[in-house]
C-alpha cells in the first residue's frame, strides 16, 4: 500500500468537517492521521493501494463547496515542525534538554547527547533522572518553578565522571502553568579551555577585525588604539555581546605585551572557591584534591602578559579584596601559601552591569572600583550605532558561511534596513546567533527579508514605532468603587514606581534612566530602593 499526504484548503463554514469526513468514508480512505490547520485547513495522511481510488478521492473533495485546494505534501506540518525544532536545536552550541511535565525527556540535542553520552533514541520518553540520576535539579524547576544559572555538577555515568555546568528554566503555559522545563549544558572540561585558553589564533586578532562604520564607534578605536600601548588597567563597559572581549584581545595585540600571553576568564563561570585557585593558584596540600607540587594560576600564567577579566562586577567581596591586593602591589599569594610572588599583568576587566550601582547597593568595593576604572572604554549597545549593522551582518555572514562549508551569501538591501530596525538586547552575540540560525535553515543565495521574518524572530515593526506605542500606552491604577480610596500619596507614589520600572525596563541604567526622567542618578537609585524594584 502506498501513503499519501493531502492538505486541504479551506473557507471556514459549519459542517464542513464533517463533509470531507463523510467523502473519505465513501472512498475507503484507510486514515493514518489527521491535523487540523486552525480556520483554514486540515491534513490527511492515508495509505491506498489504487492511484485512481486516490484521484477520485481528491476531485471528489475539490468539488465541495467552499473547498479552495486540494495539494500532495511530503510531510504532517507536525512533522515538519518537529524537524525544524531538531535543526535549531542541533545548530546552538550548547546542549539542551527539555522534560514534559510528567518529568520525561522530549527532546535533547546532539551536543547534549555527546556529554551524557547516550542518543536520542535511548532517552526521549524516559524519567530525567534515568538519564540525570535522583533529584536532578531539572524537576525542582518543573515542581516549584526555581531558576538556575551556570551551576556546576558531577555525575558518574557509565563507570565515567561527568562534569558540567547547568542552567535551567521553566517552561510555562499562556496561563502561567508550569508544563514542562528545559536544561542548558555545557561540559565543564570545555568551558574551562574555553575560558582559560591563551592560543594563538586570538593573539593574531586585531583592531582591523572590529567591523564599524559609525563614528562613534571610529572615534572609541581611535583612542583604544592609543591607550592600547601603555600598560594601565582598562574597563571595558557595554552590554552583554557587544564587543567587550573582541577589544580586549586587540588591545593586548596592539600592545607591547603582544608576545606575551593573554589570558581571558569568566568571573561568572566558575566558583568562587575554583575562581580563586584559578586566578592565584594553590600550593601542594591547600585543599583535598589539591595538585601535587601545587599550581600556577592565572596571574602567574599571564606574567608580561594580559589577562583579561570578564564579568568582574560579579566576583565576591573576597575576591575583590585579594585583587585589590594585586593591583596594588602587584604581588600575589597562592592559595595555601605564604610567599609573596612578583607579577607584572596588565588587567583589563569586562562588565556589563552598572559599576556606580554595585558599590551604591554595597556589592561592590569603591577602593577596587578607582583601581580598576584607569581608563574606561564604552562600547555602545547596537541600536544606539545601527549604522554598524549592514557591514557588521554581511561580516558575520561570511564567516557564519566559512564555519558552516556553505558558500558565502549576501544580505538583501531591504533586509539590512530590517535588521536595522531591531532592537538587539543581546546586540552583536544576538545578530550573529540569529544570522547563524538561519544560515543553517537556508540554502538561498541571498538573505531576503521574508527569511528574516520567517525564521529569524524579527519583526517587521521597528523598535522605534514599538517603543512610541509604548510611550502612548496609559498607565493604569485601580481605583476602587467602593471602600476606601488610597491617599493621594499612595496613589502618586505608585505612578512613580511603574513610571521607573518602565522606563528602567528600556534604560537599565539608573544614570540613563535619569537623564530620561530629568533626576539624578542618586534620586532613581534612591527609588529603586524605596520601591524594592
Ligand atoms: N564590531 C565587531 N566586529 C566584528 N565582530 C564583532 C564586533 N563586535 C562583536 N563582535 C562579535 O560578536 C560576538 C560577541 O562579542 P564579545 O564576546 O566580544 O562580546 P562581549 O561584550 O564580551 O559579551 P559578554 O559581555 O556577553 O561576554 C563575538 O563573536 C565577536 O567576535
Amino acid at each position: 500500500m502506498q501513503e499519501y499526504i493531502i492538505q486541504i484548503n479551506f473557507i471556514n463554514c459549519p459542517g464542513l468537517g464533517y463533509k470531507i469526513f463523510q467523502i473519505t468514508e465513501q472512498h475507503h480512505i484507510d486514515k493514518i492521521a489527521m491535523e487540523v490547520i486552525p480556520n483554514y485547513g486540515m491534513v490527511i495522511q492515508f495509505q491506498c493501494d489504487s492511484p485512481m481510488q486516490v484521484q477520485k478521492f481528491v476531485a471528489d473533495l475539490r468539488e465541495l463547496e467552499n473547498i479552495q485546494s486540494v495539494t500532495f505534501r511530503s510531510q504532517m506540518p507536525y512533522k515538519e515542525k518537529e524537524h525544524k525544532l531538531r535543526t535549531i536545536l542541533n545548530s546552538v552550541s550548547e546542549g539542551v534538554l527539555a522534560i514534559d511535565g510528567e518529568g520525561e525527556i522530549s527532546h535533547i540535542n546532539q551536543v547534549a547527547c555527546k556529554i551524557f553520552n547516550c542518543t536520542p533514541d535511548e532517552v526521549v520518553g524516559l524519567p530525567v533522572e534515568k538519564l540525570l540520576g535522583k533529584n536532578p535539579s531539572i524537576l525542582e524547576t518543573l515542581q516549584l518553578g526555581h531558576t538556575y544559572r551556570l551551576k556546576e555538577r558531577k555525575m558518574q555515568k557509565d563507570g565515567k565522571m561527568i562534569q558540567f555546568l547547568f542552567s535551567s528554566v521553566p517552561v510555562k503555559n499562556d496561563q502561567g502553568e508550569i508544563i514542562g522545563a528545559v536544561l542548558t549544558v555545557q561540559d565543564l572540561h570545555q568551558v574551562k579551555n574555553i575560558l582559560l585558553r591563551s592560543d594563538k589564533t586570538r593573539s593574531l586578532i586585531t583592531f582591523n577585525d572590529i567591523v564599524y562604520q559609525s563614528p562613534r564607534m571610529a572615534r572609541l578605536i581611535t583612542v583604544a588604539k592609543t591607550v592600547a600601548k601603555s600598560s594601565s588597567t582598562i574597563l571595558l563597559r557595554g552590554e552583554s555581546g557587544t564587543g567587550k572581549e573582541l577589544f580586549a584581545t586587540a588591545l593586548h595585540t596592539g600592545s607591547l605585551r603582544f608576545e606575551n600571553p593573554f589570558i581571558a576568564i569568566n568571573c561568572t563561570a566558575l566558583t568562587d572557591t575554583l575562581l580563586e585557585s584559578e586566578l592565584f593558584g594553590y600550593e601542594e596540600g591547600a585543599f583535598t584534591g589539591a595538585a601535587k607540587g601545587g599550581k600556577k594560576g592565572l596571574f602567574e600564567q599571564a606574567d608580561n602578559g594580559t589577562l583579561f577579566l570578564d564579568e568582574i562586577g560579579d566576583i565576591s567581596q573576597r575576591l575583590q579584596v585579594q585583587l585589590l591586593r594585586v593591583l596594588q602591589e602587584g604581588t600575589i599569594r597562592r592559595v595555601g601559601g605564604s610567599k609573596e610572588i612578583a607579577v607584572d599583568v596588565r588587567i583589563i576587566a569586562a562588565i556589563h552591569r552598572n559599576l556606580e550601582e554595585l558599590i551604591f547597593l554595597g556589592k561592590f568595593r569603591e577602593d577596587l572600583y578607582y583601581r580598576l576604572n584607569v581608563i574606561p572604554l564604552v562600547l555602545l549597545p547596537l541600536r544606539e550605532r545601527s549604522e554598524d549593522i549592514p557591514l557588521l551582518a554581511q561580516h558575520l555572514i561570511r564567516k557564519i558561511c566559512t564555519k558552516l562549508n556553505k558558500p558565502e551569501m549576501y544580505l538583501a538591501k531591504e533586509s539590512a534596513a530590517l535588521l536595522m530596525e531591531q532592537e538587539w538586547p543581546g546586540n552583536v552575540r544576538q545578530l550573529e546567533n540569529t544570522l547563524e540560525r538561519l544560515i543553517n535553515l537556508t540554502d538561498a543565495a541571498e538573505i531576503r527579508s521574508d527569511h528574516l521574518l520567517a525564521w529569524a524572530d524579527i519583526t517587521a515593526c521597528s523598535h522605534r514605532a514599538k517603543n512610541i506605542s509604548r510611550n502612548e500606552q496609559a498607565l493604569q491604577i485601580e481605583i476602587p468603587l467602593e471602600g476606601e480610596w488610597p491617599s493621594l500619596k499612595e496613589i502618586v507614589a505608585s505612578i512613580e514606581k511603574e513610571v521607573i520600572m518602565q522606563v528602567l525596563e528600556k534604560y537599565p541604567s539608573s544614570r540613563s534612566a535619569g537623564q530620561v526622567l530629568g533626576v539624578s542618578n542618586t534620586t532613581i537609585l534612591n527609588k529603586i530602593r524605596a520601591y524594592k524594584i
